[in-house]
This record gives C-alpha cells, structure tokens and sequence, in this order.
C-alpha cells in the first residue's frame, strides 16, 4: 500500500502524516497511533474501522483537533492544524469543523433550534435561513424544534446533532459511533442522513464506528489494526468489511 492513502485530483479535506500518538510513559506507555498517514478527500463519506484499541477514537481526536500529538502533522484543509495555538484551534473547531457524538451533546435546557444555532450565535454568526429551512425538513425535525432534548427520541436528538453539525457548512463533519445508542431504524435514518448531506449537499464527513452495517453507508471505510493502517475499502458492504475486520482479528 502506498505510504499515503488518497486519490489523485480530488481535494483532501483532512489528513494525517506520520502521526504519532503515546499515552503515558515509560513502561506504561500506549502507542495508540504508530506513524499513521491518511488523506480524506472532500465530498466524501469515509468510516474509520479496526479492532478494539486499534486507535479509531484517538485519529479522530486528533485529526478534529481535540487532543494533541506526539509527532507528525494533521491538516484540515491547507492548515496545519498541529502548528496552531490553543486559541487558533479552538476557533478552528467551532468555524471549520462539525461534531456529532455517540451521546448527542444537547442542551437540555435549549429548545432543538436553538441547540441548532447555539454554535453560530457563539460564533457571532448569522444563521444563513434558507440552509437552515433545508436541513431541517430534509432532517424531518420542522414540528419538533420548539421541543427540548427530554422531549425527543433518541433518534431525534441524534438528527438534531446533524443538524447541528451541519447548519454552519463546516469543511468536515467528524461523527464519533453517531449510531452508537441508537435502535436499527433510527440508526438507519441518521446515516441515510450522514450519506445525503456527502451526495446531495457535498458536505464531508469522517465517522468512527464499529458497526459494519453502518460503515457500509460510507464511500470508503479505512482499517486501522494497532496505531497503524492496515488497509481500505472502497465501496464497502457490510460483508466486505466484516471480512476485512475478520483478517485484522477483530
Ligand atoms: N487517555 C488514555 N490514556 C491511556 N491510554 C489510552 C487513552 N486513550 C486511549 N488509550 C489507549 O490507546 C489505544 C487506542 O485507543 P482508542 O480509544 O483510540 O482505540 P479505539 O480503536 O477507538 O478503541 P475502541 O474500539 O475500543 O473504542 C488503546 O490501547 C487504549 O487503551
């Protein structure tokens, strides 16, 4: 395999190079990603996948910039985000990336718009309406924006975290085990949803997860075994990954 996985002519969102990660010291230590180097293109859907402990959660986290490296470099988009300061890669987050987690993170006390806008309006930015009217209805939430978190389904406060996500066209949208506590139906619907916003909205989106099935709504699923990577798959189906996962010893 190439030492850098991406393809020629398409734009690279996020990447990774020679990316180093240890936890701990001395004979404690955890070398939770061994020199890893990954390029996600923009306008696509790509799921990262391996065994338990492979370093799916510690890429994510320090591809979005959530925790720092050891060594080696990320970029979102031509910013080396691994240069930046603690106040550079705060605003970097809230301008540039969008999160979507396995617990959904909402207020409680804010109605589902305005957890939906909370992110802007921090950001001293105005909601652009007519985007926001889009992914609303094409989210399904139109009669349940004055509702608060308590008052929604799992499924709905999942969809109210895309829409979170979403609402400030960020250049990735970094989904951690989105399905993770979700039944299969509402599962099903956040990531037809992920899957749109990549097709229909050209938006790009990099998903940790654990489910085959749920990899399988991604363009690419990357395999990483140990701290490094251990392989691709393009236009995965959920017997295709089960059987690479099933080659890594998952
Ligand atoms: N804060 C931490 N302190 C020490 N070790 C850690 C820490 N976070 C992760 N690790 C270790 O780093 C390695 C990679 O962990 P990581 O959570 O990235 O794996 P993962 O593939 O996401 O695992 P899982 O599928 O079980 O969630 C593991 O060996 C883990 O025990």
């Amino acid at each position: 395999m190439s030492a850098l996985v991406s393809e020629v002519g398409t734009r690279t969102a996020a990447a990774a190079n020679n990316l180093v990660k240890v936890y701990g010291k001395g004979d404690t230590a955890v070398r939770a990603l061994d020199g890893v180097n990954v390029a996600f293109q923009a306008g696509r859907f790509t799921a990262i996948m391996g065994p338990s402990g492979s370093g799916k959660s510690t890429l994510m986290h320090c591809l979005a910039g959530l925790d720092n490296v050891n060594s080696g470099a990320v970029h979102i988009g031509q910013t080396e985000i691994t240069r930046l300061n603690d106040r550079d890669l705060t605003k970097l987050r809230r301008d540039r990336i969008g999160f979507v987690f396995q617990a959904f993170n909402l207020l409680p006390t804010l109605t589902a718009e305005q957890n939906i806008l909370l992110g802007l309006e921090l950001a001293g930015r105005k909601p652009d309406r007519q985007w926001f009217n889009t992914i609303v209805d094409v989210l399904g939430l139109r009669d349940r924006l004055s509702h608060r978190p308590t008052e929604l389904s799992g499924g709905q406060q999942q969809r109210v975290a895309c829409a979170r996500a979403l609402v400030a066209r960020p250049e990735v949208i970094f989904a951690d085990e989105p399905t993770g506590n979700l039944d299969s139906r509402s599962g099903a619907e956040v990531l037809d949803f992920l899957r749109m916003s990549v097709r229909k909205l050209g938006q790009t989106v990099i998903m940790v997860t654990h489910d085959p099935v749920a990899a399988s709504y991604a363009d690419r699923v990357v395999l990483l075994a140990d701290g490094r990577l251990a392989g691709e798959i393009h236009e995965p189906t959920a017997q295709s990954v089960i059987s690479a996962l099933t080659r890594l010893g998952a």
